[in-house]
């Protein structure tokens, strides 16, 4: 893969870059496998960050991301939008239209879209909204504009994806569970991994899932929620062991329910740039057998984003 450049923006201070020359994972991902969660940024100088951005990345173009996908093993890829770009989802349509129908994408959007603009998403292969609720990464939006936007994106069978804290999901409950689509959640909803996986906090997470059957999770993300690592790199192939057992526990508990993603190029995180390589290699910790695993990476991601390819889907 090409090394990280940035464009006529400066890169948030402290901003780690994606991880140049990632190894070759040992689990051999099943044919078809989905990078469920992924992010292109820019690059800045064609596709320019949104004035009401919360950080700068460094750029992470399509044709990295499409690289780091074939080195991987993956097939396909779901972009998700990421919150440095705003709703302007220029870039990832680009990277979808350039995918040779090899990604998906989830996009923002703002209760202003046209329902022309949604047609041509949809389209280029959009398949889903981001609601985002992390406090650090966007300014507060109406319960009603959301409401407003999940009501017109779902005729077009799309989904909402919904990124959170575990501390606030009592408070955002009775929305969540008002949603007409179904409704994934990125990364088991940020649990604090130094709690108890038995404790309330997590147990409420797992009786939103088993309450609600229209709600689906990522359990990806274990560079962001582990406490103590040790951090995949160095050849370190057991990273994230504090994650394990919650990301083992939703795998296990709801197996028709869950994606995996890389979530290149792992914006904001603080602390080390995980090798892609290596965090592969942690899937079979969390998904423990072939048909957990084949579930995971192949047969949900491409019911959720591909189902017509799926017999009688
Ligand atoms: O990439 C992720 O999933 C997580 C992010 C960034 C993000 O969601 C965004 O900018 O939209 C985070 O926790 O900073």
């Amino acid at each position: 893969m090409s090394k990280p450049t940035t464009g006529p923006f400066e890169k948030t201070p402290g901003w780690l870059d994606w991880y140049a020359g990632p190894s070759k994972p040992q689990f051999v991902l099943p044919p078809d496998s989905v990078d469920a969660h992924c992010h292109v940024f820019g690059p800045g100088a064609r596709f320019p960050y949104a004035p009401e951005r919360k950080y700068t990345p460094c750029d992470a173009s399509r044709e990295q991301l499409f690289a780091l996908r074939d080195h991987l093993g993956f097939t396909r890829n779901v972009i998700v939008q990421a919150t440095c770009h705003g709703a302007d989802n220029r870039a990832l349509l680009d990277a979808l239209e350039h995918s040779d129908d090899r990604a998906r994408g989830v996009a923002t959007v703002r209760r202003s879209v046209t329902d022309q603009e949604l047609q041509d998403m949809h389209r280029a292969g959009v398949r889903g909204v981001r609601f985002n609720f992390v406090k650090r990464l966007v300014d507060f939006t109406p319960k009603d504009e959301l409401l407003e936007i999940a009501a017109r994106i779902a005729p077009l069978g799309w989904h909402v994806v919904i990124y959170f804290e575990a501390v606030d999901l009592p408070e955002l409950w009775d929305f969540f569970t008002s949603l007409p689509t179904t409704v994934v959640v990125d990364h088991m909803g940020r649990p604090d991994v130094s709690k108890p996986v038995d404790g309330p906090e997590f147990e409420l997470f797992l009786r939103f899932m088993r309450e609600h059957p229209n709600v689906w999770s990522k359990v990806s993300c274990p560079e962001r929620l582990s406490v103590s690592g040790p951090p995949a790199l160095d050849g370190e192939r057991n990273a994230y062991r504090d994650v394990v057992p919650f990301a083992r526990k939703v795998v296990e508990s709801f197996p028709d329910r869950v994606l995996w993603g890389t979530d290149w190029p792992h914006p904001n995180l603080k602390n080390h740039m995980p090798d892609d390589g290596l965090l592969v290699d942690f899937i079979p910790h969390i998904a423990v057998t072939p048909e957990l695993q084949r579930k995971l990476l192949v047969e949900n991601p491409n019911r959720l984003y591909w189902p017509d390819e799926i017999e009688g889907g």
